[in-house]
This record gives C-alpha cells, structure tokens and sequence, in this order.
C-alpha cells in the first residue's frame, strides 16, 4: 500500500492514552517525520490480560500496521513490548523498538537501588527485573503491579483525591527500600508524574522510558538511511474502541483535538505452529 505523500510513517502503538508519551517524545526529538498512532481502546487495560492474550493483540496490531506500510514501529507500551517482543522479532520483517531495554538502561546508568512500577502483566513477567541484572548485577530491584493506574488515567481521574491515595498506597513499600531510581514501566504513568513526584523523596530520579526508546529510534533511522528529511505529515491517530472518547481524553495532552479514526484490525492467523500442533 502506499502512504499519503509517499511518505512513510512511523507506527507507534498503546493500548490507549499511554502512547501519547512517546508521541510527546517523537515530537520533540524527531519533528520531521511523521506518525501513524493506533491505540487499542476497545480492549484495554492490557495489564491485567493473559500472555496469549496479549501476544494475539500485538500480532494483530502489527499486521495492521504492516499493511500501512509504516517503516518502523515503536511499541509504545510497556505490557507488549514485555510479553510480546520475542513474536514480533520471529513474525515481523521491520524495524521494531520496545520501551524495556531503553527503560532498564536508562535507570542503571543513574542509580543501583532500582524500583519498577508496572502493570500486573509487566511485573509477573519480570522483564524490567531481568533486563536490569542483566545489565548490572549489583543492582537492587524492586517491581510493583499497579493495576489501578491505567484505569484512573483512562477515565480522566488523574486529579481525583482518590487516585494519589492510591499511588501513596503503590509507592510506599519503594520507598520504605529507599531506593535511588524509579522506573515508569508503563507509558501510562508519566501521565501520572505530578501525583508521583509529589510522593516521592526529592531525591529519587524518575525514568521515562520514552527519551530512550525515541532516543534509540533516532540512532536506528540513521543508520537504515530512513530519516525524513522533509515537513511531517498531520499525525494520524487511529483507535479499536470509541474515537470521540479518545479525542476528549487526549487534547490535554497535545493542545489539541486530534482526528480519530476508528478502525477494525486484521485477524490474523494464530501461528503455523499452533495450527499444525492439533494435527
Ligand atoms: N500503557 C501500556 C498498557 C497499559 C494497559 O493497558 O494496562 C503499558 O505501558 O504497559
């Protein structure tokens, strides 16, 4: 298929408003090129999905995107990118970054007492924990399931009294540990960060791993000779669930109201491999 312009863009995916994160971020660092947005509304939270569940959603997601023709894709959430990386490098002949290793360096390279905050998906499946030791042994890591916060944020309670309560509730047993470093494991949570920094010792350092992972996108356009070199084209933003709803929540955070369209993904094939094994 070819795009608008004959421009191709770069596809970014959330399960909702948490991807905006990572917009804010390909804005800032990469103003010419242009963004293909989906956000998966119909189906989130992700967080409290099974892995299958998840992996089936990505691949969907992916094949949707493929068929856009982006040149790359950012997963712009943490669940996907911990559950689902490994399928999509075995499935998808693209360029694809996830938020993970960008994330875990990020937070090495400033402190070793490390807390996680995640959803339940991203916690169980360690992902962040396993990165960061990998990466440096000696640090410390603890990771906590927050699986209220992607609710809160998708109703639009981020200033509800009750939401704070919450967080307070998240964040003690990280800074009962007193650690030195928080990560936000979910692209939700910078969204979160006024409620977060205000709980917060003022010395802990909090990673966003979205400079990182646009960071990294940059270097890897570079390097494949894909930069654009001419004026982006208007985002387009694309949603599984209500597109006026995603409108109203998202103009707080991009100044204004975006174009939304809905559209309905490709089912795709589970896997050859799950289709012969009933054989
Ligand atoms: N924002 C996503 C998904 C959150 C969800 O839908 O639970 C993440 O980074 O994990």
């Amino acid at each position: 298929m070819t795009t608008d312009s004959g421009q191709q863009r770069i596809g970014i995916f959330d399960s909702g408003v948490g991807g905006l994160t990572v917009l804010t971020q390909l804005y800032r660092q990469l103003p010419n090129e242009s963004i293909l947005y989906f956000g998966d509304t119909a189906r989130l939270p992700y967080g409290t999905r099974t892995p299958s569940e998840i992996v089936e959603f990505v691949r969907e997601i992916m094949a949707w995107l493929v068929e856009q023709d982006v040149k790359m894709v950012i997963m712009a959430c943490n669940t996907s990118s911990a559950l689902a990386m490994e399928m999509v490098q075995a499935e998808f002949d693209i360029p694809v970054l996830g938020v993970i290793l960008p994330g875990a360096q990020a937070a090495v390279q400033q402190g070793k007492r490390i807390g996680v905050i995640a959803t339940p998906a991203t916690a169980a499946s360690n992902a962040y924990r396993n990165a960061i030791l990998e990466m440096d042994d000696s640090c410390l890591v603890w990771q906590v399931s927050c699986p209220a916060f992607v609710p809160l944020v998708e109703q639009n309670r981020i200033h509800d009294p009750y939401t704070c309560e919450v967080a307070r509730e998240y964040l003690a047993p990280l800074i009962q540990q007193r650690i030195d470093t928080l990560i936000y494991g979910c692209t939700h949570y910078p969204l979160l960060a006024p409620v977060l920094r205000s709980l917060l010792p003022a010395g802990v350092t909090s990673i966003d791993p979205a400079v990182r992972v646009v960071a990294a996108a940059a270097r890897e356009l570079e390097l494949l000779g894909l930069r654009n070199a001419g004026t982006a084209l208007p985002t387009r933003f694309c949603v599984s669930g209500p597109p006026q709803q995603f409108a109203e929540l998202s103009v707080q955070w991009l100044g204004c109201t975006p174009a939304v369209e809905k559209i309905s993904l490709p089912t795709v094939l589970r896997s050859p491999v799950s289709l012969e094994s009933g054989e």
